[in-house]
């Protein structure tokens, strides 16, 4: 993939393009209101639109893959597509799957997402550590040889989150609060940033975790559900330049028209850029 670790690469891009992510999730409602049939080649119309649109100027790009998946293989050839085009106009791409699973068949996600030989292969994805943060050993030894980053799920932005993430471990530490830890000691002495993310709704609401783990915090939940640049501000304090702020509807919602989408990245970027200073 590249020498550069995604650490390095994801703090390049927020200080030279912004801390706007644009999610390019295809919602069967979206390719209606495009004017698109609901089978792949309506998928594969919106899909590039979004990536022409967005790509040579949003820092990451953050495709969902289970709008992808649902058209089977021909679905995920168009995402391996996406993935390819956001690249090459100088996006990094974080894959949004949210995986785990026992470490053994977390390795193979992580050769299919992380090992540049894999046509799936992104800078960076989303996972899952509600089988045990160690559970995903495989993925972050995966990701330090190829230069790649992952997201863990902490805080997440739906409602029924914090059952979960918001429940005492044995230390009386939150649950959420053990895995911005342990990320923490994984990135613990990377410069400029560390690859291992936190994924941190913008819609939290009051929060007391310690967001200074030396690494990205994706903030999905911008826009369409609500969060705000000055939730952001609130929620991570000064932990704010670290942040990328995730929003799929509210700019899918702009097309078919590129232009509107490509003016909303400049919109996103400007507001974060005078909240978050
Ligand atoms: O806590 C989380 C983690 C991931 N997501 C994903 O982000 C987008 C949000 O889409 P919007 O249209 O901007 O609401 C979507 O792909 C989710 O799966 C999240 O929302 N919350």
């Amino acid at each position: 993939m590249t020498s550069e670790t995604f650490g390095a690469r994801v703090h390049h891009a927020l200080a030279t393009r912004g801390q706007f992510c644009v999610g390019i999730d295809p919602h069967a409602g979206l390719l209606a209101q495009w004017g698109l049939p609901d089978d792949v080649s309506g998928l594969e119309r919106f899909a590039m639109t979004v990536v022409e649109a967005v790509a040579p100027s949003a820092s990451v790009v953050k495709p969902q893959s289970a709008f992808y998946e649902r058209f089977g293989s021909r679905g995920v050839a168009v995402l391996e597509r996406v993935i390819a085009e956001s690249r090459a106009a100088g996006a990094l791409v974080l894959l949004d799957v949210k995986r785990g699973d026992i470490g053994s068949t977390t390795q193979a996600y992580a050769d299919a997402y992380l090992d540049p030989a894999s046509p799936l292969a992104a800078d960076a994805i989303t996972a899952s550590p509600y089988l045990g943060f160690g559970s995903l050993d495989p993925m972050v030894d995966t990701a330090r040889r190829h230069g790649a980053g992952v997201f863990v799920l902490a805080l997440t932005s739906n409602k029924e989150g914090p059952e979960v993430q918001h429940a005492r471990a044995d230390d009386g530490g939150t649950v959420a609060g053990g895995v911005l830890r342990r990320l923490g000691e994984l990135n613990a002495g990377a410069e400029p940033l560390g690859s291992f993310g936190a994924v941190v709704g913008a819609t939290i609401g009051e929060t007391d975790e310690s967001f200074a783990i030396n690494g990205p915090l994706l903030a999905p939940g911008f826009g369409a559900q609500g969060g705000t640049p000055a939730d952001l501000r609130r929620i991570f304090g000064s932990a704010a330049g670290a942040v990328l702020a995730s929003s799929s509807r509210e700019v899918l919602r702009l097309g078919p028209e590129p232009q509107a989408m490509t003016d909303a990245v400049r919109r996103g970027n400007d507001e974060l850029a005078e909240a978050l200073a």
